[in-house]
């Protein structure tokens, strides 16, 4: 059995002329929460989509659960749960016909599970889905996703329009998933509170081409932040490997780099700062930082390892 659930080789799509995935390698680790991240309109769905096989990649191709995204039988497609962006379900449905109606299609369907999740997001059986709120719909449609049981759960922007109780009650009920069992998630997110407090593997899309590819932890660790205060006003930024971003105010210099290392020391002790003190860098502003001003470069593609 393969170590990695997904993977895939030069997945490419275009839209017309439009390159709107670039060719992308990735490797999702069976047991892992992999956080697929970019900004709007970075290719996040589209991948998704043709991983499922909804979408026929131009070039390249990906793997899941070992077959050929291409030709996923109904068989591999009951192992896998997809949850599409937007929650739509059919409103004239309690939410209990809801899941007798989805169970038809399922040779196994876990009622428990499915309780379980329909309970943990307040949710009486006799409601019609069209009567729920967004949250409450996100929660029955992981439920509708969860019953099955499925081995790998792909969920696009599954948070999309939630508020925090209800995003909280989505993250614990995806880490309750992959605790009880060697279960796999990928999910795309923008909320980066949410990626940092449940996936332990990231991707970054970027404008079709990806940026990262890496354990969270190698991301936070290796995106670091520096204030420089001078006695005077700050000298001109200097050329760093790797300097993400940098902010200079009246004495003081601020600077976000990846992959510090001792000819960074060097380089920054030469300007002859009075202090050099790292800072505390949440996941977002080094998403931000990551993705910003100075955005081409892609340092974090496979732990331990930098491209230029
Ligand atoms: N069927 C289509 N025909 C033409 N262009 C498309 C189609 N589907 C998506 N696109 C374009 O491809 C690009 C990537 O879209 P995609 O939905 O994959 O991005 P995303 O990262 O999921 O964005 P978001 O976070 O906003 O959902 C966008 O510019 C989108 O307009």
């Amino acid at each position: 059995m393969s170590d990695f659930v997904i993977e895939t080789h030069g997945l490419t799509k275009y839209y017309g002329t439009r390159e709107v995935v670039s060719p992308l390698d990735i490797a999702v680790p069976r047991g892992a929460i992999f956080g697929f991240l970019g900004r709007n309109g970075a290719g996040k769905s589209t991948t998704i989509r043709m991983l499922l096989g909804l979408v026929e990649p131009t070039r390249g191709s990906a793997t899941v659960l070992g077959h050929d995204s291409r030709s996923l039988t109904p068989e591999l497609r009951a192992r896998i749960g997809y949850l599409a962006e937007g929650h739509h379900v059919y409103g004239w449905m309690t939410v209990q016909e809801c899941g007798e109606w989805q169970s038809c299609f399922y040779e196994r369907w876990n009622w428990k599970v499915y309780q379980g999740v329909v309970d943990h997001f307040g949710l009486k059986p006799k409601t019609k889905a069209k009567g729920l709120s967004r949250g409450e719909r996100a929660g029955l449609c992981l439920a509708l996703t969860l019953a099955p049981e499925p081995e790998l759960l792909i969920l696009d922007d599954p948070a999309l329009g939630l508020d925090p109780v209800a995003r909280r009650s989505l993250l614990q009920s995806m880490l309750y998933v992959t605790r009880r069992a060697d279960r796999t998630i990928l999910f795309s997110s923008h909320l980066l509170s949410d990626v940092e407090r449940v996936a332990d593997h990231i991707a970054i899309l970027d404008r079709s081409v990806l940026r990262a590819n890496c354990s969270l932890d190698t991301f936070r660790e290796r995106v670091r932040q520096v204030s420089l205060k001078f006695a005077g006003a700050p000298p001109p930024t200097p050329a760093i490997p790797g300097l993400l971003h940098s902010f200079r105010a009246e004495n003081e210099m601020v600077l976000t780099i990846a992959n510090m290392s001792p000819e960074t020391d060097r380089i920054l002790q030469s300007l002859h700062p009075r202090s050099i003190d790292p800072m505390p860098l949440g996941l977002e502003d080094a998403f931000i930082s990551y993705l910003g001003d100075r955005g081409e470069q892609s340092f974090f593609i496979g732990d331990g390892e930098e491209a230029a």
